[in-house]
Order: C-alpha cells, then sequence, then structure tokens
C-alpha cells in the first residue's frame, strides 16, 4: 500500500533547509562515525516503493545483500543463519550442517513474517536496515531485554496493561542501540517510548556527569515529561533533573551528576554558556516535538545543545506527532544507521478524536457561538485556543464573568501563574481553560472532552497538536474549529487532516482550492462585546 499524499500538510509552514542548515551541521559532527552523507544501507522504501510501509519478509527478499549483513550484526535477534560463507559449507560437505542451517533459515523468515503481520495489526510502518521486532507484551522487556522488575512494576502501578502502538516498535529499536525517528498521533504514549529504554539502559544511578538529555520545546512540556520519568523511574536512585529557571540561575554545573536532564533548549544553552554544564558524556539525545524544536527561534538553542552532546557514541532520537518531509529528508541524512518508525498515517490526527468545522461568519459570532455551546453544553474540561496572547486575555476578560470556571495561560504570565493554570485545569478547579499554542504541544491533560479553536489554527500540523489535547490514551474527544471568511481559504488544509481521520467534511470543502499555507495569522478584531468607547 503506497503511503497517501500529505505533503499539503506542512506547505507553507516555517521549515525549510536553510533554516535547518545549522543543527543538521552539528548532527554530522558525530566523531567517529562516517556518517557523511550516510552509512546506514539505502532503505528499502526509497528504492521499492511498493513494499515501503512495512519491513518484513517481502523486504527481506528485495535486498537479500542487505539483510543478511544487517542480521550478522544484530545484537539482540543474533541469528547466525548467514554466518557460514556457501563454500565453507561445500567444502566441510556435511549435509547435517546444512541441514541445520536451512531450519534456521525457515525459521528466520518465520519470524519476519510474523513480525511483519504484528506490525500490520498494530498499524506500525518501519523502514531502516534490521529492524527488531516489536514488543508484544511487556512481560518481553524482562525476556528479551532483561529489563529490571521495577521497570514493571511501575508499569502495571500506571495501570498500563499493553504497550501502545509506537511503545512495541521504539522501545526495541533504542533498546538494540540504533536511533530513532518517530511519528505517532497525539497522547499515543510517545513519552514512555523513549523514557523506558533510556532508564533501561542506563541502568545505575550516575556517578559521571550528565547521561540524558531530554529537550522539550515548552516548560509546561518539560516539567510533565520529569515527572513521567520519575513515575517510571520509581523504586531506583535515578537522579532525574528538570532545568527550572531558579536552578539554572543557582547551580554551578561543571560538577553536575545527573541520569536524565529534562529541559528546554534555552536554558540548557544557557547552562552550557554561563554554568559550565558539560554534556560531553551525555548517552541518550532525545528530541521531543522534534519539529517544533527545529523552527526558527528555537533551532540554534537546539543546536548548541547537540554541539554539546560530543559523545562519540550518543544515540539520538526525534519523537513527534507531525513530521515534516523537509524534517524527515534532513535528519535521514545526518542521523546514524536511524530506524524510523511510523504510527498509522504520517501526519495525521488522533482516530479517536469527532472533530467539527462550525462558521460564524465574523469575529463577533465566534463569541456569541462559544457562549452559547457554552451555555447548552459545556461539558468540562474544555481547551480554548486562541492566535495569541493579546486574544488569549481578551477572551479571558469576556468569560471570567461567565457562570463558568475559567482559566488563562500565555506567555505573558509568570512561571507560577502558568503553573496555576495549569494545576487547576488538571485538578478540575477551572473548567475552561483559554490558552495560545504555548500548550498545544505535548501537555497530557486528561480527559479534556473538548477542543475549542477559537482561532483557526495557523497551520495544518498546529491544528493536529491542538486537537490532540483531547482524545488521548484512547479515550474519545471533541475538536470544533470556528472560522470566519478570512479563514476560507485555508478550510481546505484542515477538511484534508479531518478527511483522513475519518470525520465528514462537507464536499464544498473538499472542492475548494488547493492553498499554498502560508502562516494564517490574519489581524483580528478585538475581542469584545463592550460598546465602542465604553472604558474599563
Ligand atoms: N501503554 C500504555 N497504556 C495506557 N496508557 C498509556 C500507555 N503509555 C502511555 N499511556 C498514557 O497515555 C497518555 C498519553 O501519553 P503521552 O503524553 O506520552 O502521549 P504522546 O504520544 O507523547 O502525545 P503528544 O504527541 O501529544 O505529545 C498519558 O496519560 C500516558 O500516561
Amino acid at each position: 500500500m503506497a503511503e497517501r499524499d500529505t505533503s499539503f500538510l506542512f506547505s507553507g509552514t516555517s521549515f525549510n533547509r536553510k533554516k535547518f542548515a545549522a543543527v543538521f551541521t552539528r548532527f554530522k559532527e558525530k566523531k567517529g562515525n562516517d556518517v557523511s552523507p550516510r552509512t546506514e544501507p539505502k532503505l528499502v522504501e526509497d528504492a521499492t516503493p511498493a513494499f515501503q510501509e512495512d519491513e518484513g519478509v517481502k523486504t527481506h527478499y528485495v535486498d537479500k545483500k542487505r539483510k543478511r549483513k544487517a542480521v550478522d550484526s544484530d545484537p539482540v535477534e543474533g541469528f547466525s543463519v548467514f554466518k557460514s560463507s556457501k563454500s565453507q559449507k561445500a567444502n566441510e560437505g556435511d549435509q547435517q550442517a546444512e541441514n541445520a542451517i536451512m531450519l534456521e533459515k525457515k525459521e528466520y523468515y518465520r519470524q519476519l513474517e510474523g513480525d511483519a503481520i504484528f506490525r500490520k495489526k498494530h498499524n506500525i510502518h518501519v523502514s531502516g536496515s534490521n529492524v527488531p521486532s516489536p514488543l508484544r507484551s511487556f512481560a518481553e522487556l524482562k525476556s528479551r531485554f532483561s529489563s529490571k522488575s521495577y521497570i514493571l512494576r511501575n508499569l502495571a502501578e500506571l495501570g498500563f496493561e499493553e504497550p501502545t502502538p509506537i511503545q512495541r516498535q521504539a522501545i526495541p529499536v533504542l533498546l538494540s542501540g540504533r536511533e530513532c525517528f518517530a511519528c505517532a498521533p497525539t497522547g499515543s504514549g510517545k513519552t514512555f517510548a523513549f523514557v523506558c529504554p533510556i532508564l533501561m539502559k542506563l541502568k545505575r544511578a550516575s556517578k559521571d556527569g550528565v547521561r540524558a538529555v531530554i529537550l522539550c520545546p515548552t516548560r509546561e512540556l518539560a516539567a510533565q515529561t520529569a515527572r513521567e520519568c520519575k513515575k517510571l523511574a520509581k523504586g531506583r536512585k535515578f537522579y532525574i533533573k528538570l532545568m527550572t529557571k531558579q536552578l539554572v540561575k543557582g547551580a554551578d554545573f561543571s560538577k553536575l551528576c545527573c541520569d536524565i536532564l529534562i529541559s528546554t533548549p534555552f536554558r540548557v544553552q544557557f547552562a552550557i554558556r554561563k554554568k559550565k554544564l558539560d554534556l560531553s558524556k551525555v548517552e541518550f539525545l532525545i528530541l521531543d516535538e522534534s519539529d517544533k524544536l527545529f523552527e526558527l527561534g528555537l533551532v540554534k538553542q537546539v543546536d548548541s545543545v547537540v554541539k554539546a552532546c560530543s559523545n562519540p557514541s550518543i544515540l539520538r532520537s526525534l519523537f513527534s506527532a507531525t513530521l515534516p518531509d523537509t524534517v524527515e529528508e534532513l535528519a535521514r541524512t545526518i542521523m546514524h544507521d536511524a530506524i524510523r518508525v511510523i504510527i498509522g498515517r504520517k501526519n495525521s490526527a488522533s482516530e479517536s478524536i469527532k472533530q467539527k468545522l462550525v462558521f460564524v461568519g465574523s469575529e463577533e459570532g465566534k463569541l456569541l457561538a462559544l457562549r452559547q455551546s457554552f451555555a447548552e453544553s459545556l461539558n468540562p474540561p474544555v481547551l480554548v485556543f486562541v492566535q495569541n496572547k493579546e486574544r488569549a486575555k481578551e477572551l479571558y476578560n469576556e468569560v471570567k464573568f461567565d457562570d463558568i470556571r475559567a482559566g488563562v495561560i500565555h506567555a505573558d504570565l509568570s512561571q507560577v501563574q502558568r503553573e496555576d493554570a495549569v494545576n487547576n485545569f488538571r485538578a478540575g478547579k477551572t473548567w475552561v481553560l483559554i490558552a495560545t499554542d504555548v500548550i498545544a504541544r505535548g501537555m497530557d491533560f486528561k480527559g479534556v472532552n473538548c477542543v475549542v479553536n477559537y482561532d483557526f489554527p495557523d497551520s495544518a500540523a498546529a491544528y493536529i497538536h491542538r486537537i490532540g489535547r483531547s482524545g488521548r490514551a484512547g479515550r474519545s474527544g471533541e475538536a470544533v474549529t470556528l472560522y470566519t471568511e478570512a479563514d476560507v481559504p485555508y478550510l481546505r488544509n484542515i477538511a484534508n487532516v479531518m478527511a483522513a481521520s475519518g470525520c465528514e467534511v462537507p464536499p464544498w470543502i473538499m472542492s475548494l482550492p488547493k492553498l499554498k499555507w502560508k502562516r494564517h495569522r490574519p489581524q483580528r478584531e478585538a475581542i469584545s462585546t463592550k460598546p465602542v468607547g465604553e472604558d474599563e
């Protein structure tokens, strides 16, 4: 099955080669590894699109030579089937040995076939050489990878019965010492897909330097990821550190021992430059929400961190729910023997979200529509996204005296105010949280029933991440996108995402001309119901 054309998603967004050039240059500086231009075998999907979705039996036949090489070097699977050369065997003339090899070969093919069927069942698509078998269950962490019992205990305590599809494939990839390039829908468990193998690989607490770095685009997401790491590490003395403002200002990092350091790129960059933070021993570098990290504004900071993580045997991995072709293309050329793991359809919204478009005519119509929907069917918790912090303040000022408990979060608030806004929403003290895109990525609010795009998102990727705050971990959710006349030219891009995840879209929208999406942030009228001229 050929992969769908999803290029529409990112047309016109801010990714481009030039912008990423700096960070990729750093990636290339991996000492001791000849990664120029790439050392991994050419991916089968490049050569034979017919087999691009699943690495399995078919791909083995396509490129036996590559597979042989890969199998011999596989530290996990360890098949010996191709180790004896034909001529050696002929010389030995040993029929018994020949039979044994044939049996082993058969077993090997059976396993490949089993893996392919299993991946298909779980919508896992992989490419790259010698992809390790997916996890059938968490128990395999112990049987295949000798995990310590605390991991299984903590997973059970968290109530996780089965690995999610991204965990099934990304965990064995990282545990096999391979770099991973992963794209899986929002709310599908990507965090544990990298935290679990890192903890398993680190084994015991650090006595020397920083061993793993996880970069997240926002402080809120970094704080959440640190909490998740601690949940999985419970019972072990791992030193898991969130780089807070106080920490980065106060500490001297020259002697820092830390197993996992979680931060925004800005704070790590600051600590490297001003506080002697040494990252030369880092064994794992994870770029979470990687496409966001590569956007303008963050890419230079990411670049500094990548450069500082100079350990030649470092494993770097990228995770996100959206993976623009430009980022993927470039990352593939610089990552070392990386395995690409895509769950479901690339760059698609979670299928558990019911998505709706609502025409409101004008800016005025939006407030009426929101108030009406709150009055008729408010089913908290509800997240409302607006275009910028000014609009967040305006909308909050409008609804704060209504009969609903609302909170607001945007970049003008202090760290404490931002934390309070998130905590109150998590605790159910506020029912509605008005937000800018600052919490659109990665934030895991359990049970958000509805996401309202009060202002139209500025890209298809932004849309996918915003609505992905609901419908997480298999739960259902709803997403309502209000649109005005000014948004109509961009409707088709959102409608494509909706249609790809099985939602109904009016045919007239699908017949709108395809538009190259320039960042859609129109000047919008202020949100206010006050008569013109009336003061506060
Ligand atoms: N194996 C599992 N079984 C059940 N729930 C899980 C499992 N793994 C993770 N979860 C839960 O799923 C939710 C979403 O996980 P996570 O935040 O890692 O998603 P994500 O894929 O990173 O989403 P996003 O793209 O929005 O960042 C979390 O509440 C997490 O605890």
